[in-house]
């Protein structure tokens, strides 16, 4: 269980805090996503969980321990993998990394051997696994970075764009740990990342920052089901398509896309085609997808 509760941080001499009052529960065994436009204040956030920097105001709690007041305890409860920050030595090997980061972990050698060998063998390093990570790709690097956080399984694990710059494959292979953590060890998941899919794929619960607040905190079939009233329709019809109407035409037929706050507003939409004459092939309702959502959210006036 991760507790935040009114954390807040303000850089040096900045005007506005880059976290404000944010509070957030969440549960054990749940993967949440942490969403939020550049500079909405999410990296911020999961380094004062990470307990890397100190709150101006506010707190948090990693399974019941206070990070700054019991921070031995607290930085026992979890694994991290921090986005742009070096998560692991470059000048030491991958399998040198992960001996490293067990017993730092307080891991014994023969356990660490065997944890890192699966971790290592299932994202497809094992090769490589005594070249030094200085001379590893990016997506390399960030899959050490995965496996030192993981070494231990913690009962809580900080993911910053865990995927950024990975593989198809070893994308794949992250988010089927993500998900096995999750439901099978009861492993708490913090995902920030902007790749929705993943996040619509993963998370049971989401929670969107922008400008420092949190602007929503709801499970994922909620928050899509909060946006079903700006429902997008798809009406094609045959040729081009008449003047005043937003269409892509390909292949001799025209795609206009419709989004109405009342379903009832498409009968209009279609009328107005029939008086231009159009002959309509067919029309689809299309469900929000969370980047829909996402973008209904960060772009709305701000009301600060
Ligand atoms: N070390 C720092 N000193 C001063 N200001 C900072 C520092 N780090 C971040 N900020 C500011 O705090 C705000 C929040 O930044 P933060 O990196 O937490 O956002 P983010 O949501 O993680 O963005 P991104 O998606 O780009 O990673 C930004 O306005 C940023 O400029």
């Amino acid at each position: 269980m991760i507790e935040i509760d009114a954390l807040t941080k303000v850089y040096g001499s900045a005007q506005t805090p880059a976290v404000d009052q944010v509070s957030l529960r969440v549960p054990a065994g749940s993967v949440f996503g942490f969403l939020g436009p550049n500079g909405a204040g999410k990296t911020t956030t999961i380094k004062m969980m990470a307990g890397l920097l100190t709150p101006t105001s506010g707190r948090v709690r990693l399974g019941g321990h206070d990070v700054v007041r019991r921070r031995s305890a607290a930085m026992a409860q979890f694994g991290a993998v921090l986005e742009g920050s070096r998560n692991v030595y470059w000048s030491l090997s991958a399998w040198q990394n992960l001996m490293y980061f067990g017993r730092l972990k307080g891991m014994r050698k023969a356990r660490i051997k065997e944890r890192a060998g699966d971790l290592l063998t299932e994202l497809g390093l094992w090769e490589r696994r005594d070249d030094k990570v200085g001379g590893f790709s990016r997506g390399m690097q960030q899959k050490v970075a995965i496996a030192a956080a993981l070494i231990a399984g913690p009962p809580i694990v900080l993911l910053d764009e865990p995927t950024l710059g990975l593989d198809v494959e070893a994308t794949h292979t992250v988010k089927r740990w993500i998900a096995e953590l999750a439901r099978e060890l009861g492993t708490t998941i913090l995902l920030t990342t902007h790749q929705l899919d993943v996040v619509q794929e993963l998370c049971d619960r989401v929670a969107v920052m922008r400008q420092g607040r949190l602007v929503s905190d709801l499970p994922t079939r909620d928050l899509l089901a909060s946006f079903r009233e700006r429902d997008r329709y798809e009406i094609r019809v045959e040729g081009a398509a008449p003047p005043g109407f937003d269409a892509v035409t390909s292949e001799g037929v025209s795609t206009i896309s419709v989004r109405v706050r009342d379903p009832i507003e498409v009968y209009d939409v279609v009328e107005r085609l029939r008086a231009h004459g159009a002959v309509m092939e067919s029309l689809t309702q299309v469900q929000p997808d969370l980047e829909d959502v996402f973008l209904a959210l960060v772009n709305e006036p701000s009301h600060a």
